[in-house]
């Protein structure tokens, strides 16, 4: 599916402090990196997306979309459950055929390197295992858009080229925005979005 995000004329405030005047841009599938200052507005972004805010002005119109993932910079993990566990909850959010779920974990488990962890709870995991954990659990609801927000804050360099290339494994022909405000190294085509004062660039 061929999914489109389209803003226009957008403008937003938050108690009174302009975070977007007249903002334009059109979005197609493809892997996106939204860079910009800190407080610029880069969060704000995907959570009018999202459609977590809905005092805006102007239009903001999402097509070809069923479902739409976001991962939070805040962890949104049981810690005292297990890998397995987070993976189950989800599943079972989504699904009501609970026999299908094995075969899911184990493709799960092995795609994001976790398989050894299978029966450890969170907070033994590290930061690293714990984003690619999150990664996996949005990838249950088969999104057609995904909007990740830093997903790669707690990793290294290695480990973070490492993650950035299952995102592009498990989603190269969807949507994801990714907000990084690191350099990613990657032989695949990547778009980057700037944001400065209230405006967003495609360079
Ligand atoms: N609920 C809120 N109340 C007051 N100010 C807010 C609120 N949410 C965001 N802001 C302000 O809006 C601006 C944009 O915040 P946002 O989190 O979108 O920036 P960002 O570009 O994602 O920053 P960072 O890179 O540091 O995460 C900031 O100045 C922030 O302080």
């Amino acid at each position: 599916m061929n999914s489109e995000i389209i803003i226009s004329n957008l403008c937003f405030k938050i108690k009174n402090k302009i975070i977007f005047h007249d903002l334009n841009i059109k979005l197609n599938n493809g892997i996106y990196v939204l860079q910009g200052k800190s407080g610029i507005g880069k969060t704000t972004l995907l959570n009018l997306i999202s459609g977590l805010y809905g005092d805006y002005k102007g239009n903001i119109i999402i097509a070809g979309c069923n479902k739409l993932s976001y991962m939070f910079q805040d962890e949104m993990l049981f810690s005292n459950l297990t890998v397995k566990e987070n993976l189950f909850i989800k599943y079972c959010a989504q699904n009501t055929d609970k026999s299908v779920f094995t075969t899911i974990l184990e493709k799960l488990l092995y795609k994001y390197d976790l398989g050894d962890l299978t029966d450890e709870k969170i907070k033994y995991l590290s930061g690293g295992e714990r984003q690619r954990l999150q990664l996996a659990v949005l990838s249950i609801d088969e999104p057609d858009i995904i909007l990740l927000d830093e997903p790669f804050s707690k990793l290294d360099y290695e480990t973070r080229n490492k993650t950035f290339n299952y995102i592009l494994k498990e989603w190269s022909d969807k949507m994801v925005i990714i907000v990084s405000h690191d350099t990613i190294s990657t032989d695949y085509n990547i778009k980057y979005l700037h944001m400065e004062e209230g405006k967003l660039h495609e360079l």
